[in-house]
């Protein structure tokens, strides 16, 4: 931190001193300076000789990407209401902050970082006893890099019985060790195995759930499975997640960490985004692969663009988000047919939804309406959670909920955490979901699904 940086810093820590006196509760205060330019990984890589805790977000559409350590305050709610009980105590935090920010960059200052499981209050099973039903994480100290220009912030929670230069000493030395040392060597973990949990099984549920659908059951059901892998060493979070941006363009990478365990992935599926009042949503659901060459590319994505059963996959999430935004929403525009969204080894069928919220609405109520859309868990929404706890033979934890952040002004985005893995230590369990509908086939299903967990294999032993 420069020297006129420390002199302001001291002020607002003499702010919150008076302040947590005087109302005997403790104190959030958060600061903002730009910084010269850092690389992201290494900012991750020497994270952890401060805070275990550490959570990661990219932006899949433009130069936006933020890494927070440790944590001046955690939010954890659970149960029906764990959106709104979240919007309370945020509200209570952001609102009652001291913040020094002369920049007013998005992504900086009181931004809370996380997520949700995909269910909310159940028990939690093996691998996910690490995680909570959710976890919003105001980080201690959080790089954020926006077109190429990166920002520190520094939040802390000031006790009324704290004193200041030993406030600052402790954030001072932190922060060295955090730009201390400015490189490490990727290293991409060697997989001594890989183990699908039963195939078999897996495709005749996805042949049960298209004869229930024929029987009118539901109309669209997500099922998915997990793929265990052991390594020979620990996992280097960091090194994972570099290769991953390296790879997988056009997606969010995100890291969550609870309890030393790392929920990792690289999805392309936005949930919902707002800044000010705009309201941006992405129907993306109906898979093909990528050709090898040009031509084969393009028929594969016409082919995609013409089927019937991809077609009517994404149809249910287009009519699921239109209704959903209708509702709190005014100037919803949604083209009437979709494009394509390519990976990189994979495409989807993808319709943007843009709109403007009505007063009165925040990020989080349009998320509790959008989760989970038909792309996750299928339609009727009620009757297809309920399907999928009853048949899918996992606990999905956190994969396919939303994860992703917002800041003081509640703007923020979330993506729905797919193409992701869980990863303890020299263990990961891989997730991947596919809509099922009438004429859904369990080998080709399969098969759409070993595609969509090869990002992350590819970076978790290649
Ligand atoms: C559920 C997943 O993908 C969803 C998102 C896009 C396309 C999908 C599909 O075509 O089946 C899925 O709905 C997953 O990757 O685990
Ligand atoms: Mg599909």
């Amino acid at each position: 931190m420069l020297h006129t940086k420390v002199s302001q810093f001291e002020d607002i820590i003499d702010q919150a001193l008076t302040t947590a006196l005087e109302d005997k509760t403790p104190q959030l205060v958060s600061f903002v300076e730009q910084i010269d330019y850092q690389n992201p990984y290494v900012f991750f890589h020497n994270g952890v000789k401060v805070d275990q805790h550490r959570v990661f977000w990219k932006s899949a559409e433009e130069d936006f990407l933020m890494v927070g350590v440790g944590s001046a305050n955690k939010m954890f709610t659970s149960g029906a209401d764990r959106f709104q009980n979240l919007q309370t105590a945020w509200n209570e935090l952001r609102e009652k902050a001291i913040v020094s920010d002369g920049y007013k960059q998005k992504g900086t200052g009181v931004v809370a970082l996380g997520g949700f499981s995909f269910n909310s209050g159940n028990l939690k099973e093996a691998p996910w006893e690490k995680f909570p039903d959710s976890q919003m994480t105001i980080p201690c100290f959080l790089l954020t890099n926006y077109h190429h220009v990166s920002y520190l912030t520094i939040n802390a929670v000031i006790y009324p019985e704290d004193h200041k230069q030993q406030i600052l000493n402790q954030l001072l030395e932190q922060e060295e060790l955090l730009f201390h040392g400015q490189d490490f060597t990727p290293h991409i973990p060697e997989r001594i195995r890989a183990e699908e949990q039963d195939p078999e099984g897996w495709k005749s549920s996805v042949k049960q759930a298209t004869e229930d659908i024929k029987a009118g059951l539901l109309d669209k059901v997500v099922l998915a499975r997990e793929l265990k892998v052991n390594f020979k060493e620990d996992v280097h979070i960091a090194a994972v997640l570099q290769e991953l941006a390296a790879k997988q363009a056009n997606s969010y990478l995100f890291a969550i960490e609870s309890e030393g365990a790392y929920f990792i992935g690289a999805t392309p599926e936005r949930l919902a985004k707002v800044e000010d009042k705009t309201l941006v949503s992405t129907c993306l659901a109906g898979t093909i692969p990528r050709g090898r060459n040009e031509d084969e590319d393009l028929r594969l994505g016409k082919q995609l663009l013409h089927d019937r059963k991809n077609r009517q996959e994404h149809e249910f999430v287009v009519q699921m988000i239109r209704d959903a935004v209708d509702a709190c929403c005014y100037d919803v525009e949604i083209p009437s047919s979709p494009v394509l969204y390519p990976l990189r080894n994979l495409q989807h069928l993808y319709t943007p939804v843009r709109a403007t919220l009505q007063t009165g609405y925040t990020l989080l109520d349009v998320i509790e309406r959008l989760h989970p859309t038909p792309a996750l868990g299928g339609m009727p929404q009620h009757t297809a959670i309920d399907y999928i706890k009853a048949n899918e033979r996992m606990d999905r934890g956190w994969y396919a909920g939303p994860v992703g952040w917002m800041d003081r002004q509640n703007n923020g985005e979330f993506a729905v955490a797919i193409r992701s893995a869980l990863i303890q230590g020299k263990k990961a369990s891989l997730f991947a979901g596919c809509g099922v509908v009438e004429d859904s086939d369990p080998q080709s299903e399969y098969e759409e699904t070993a595609v969509k967990l090869q990002p992350m294999l590819s970076v978790l032993g290649g």
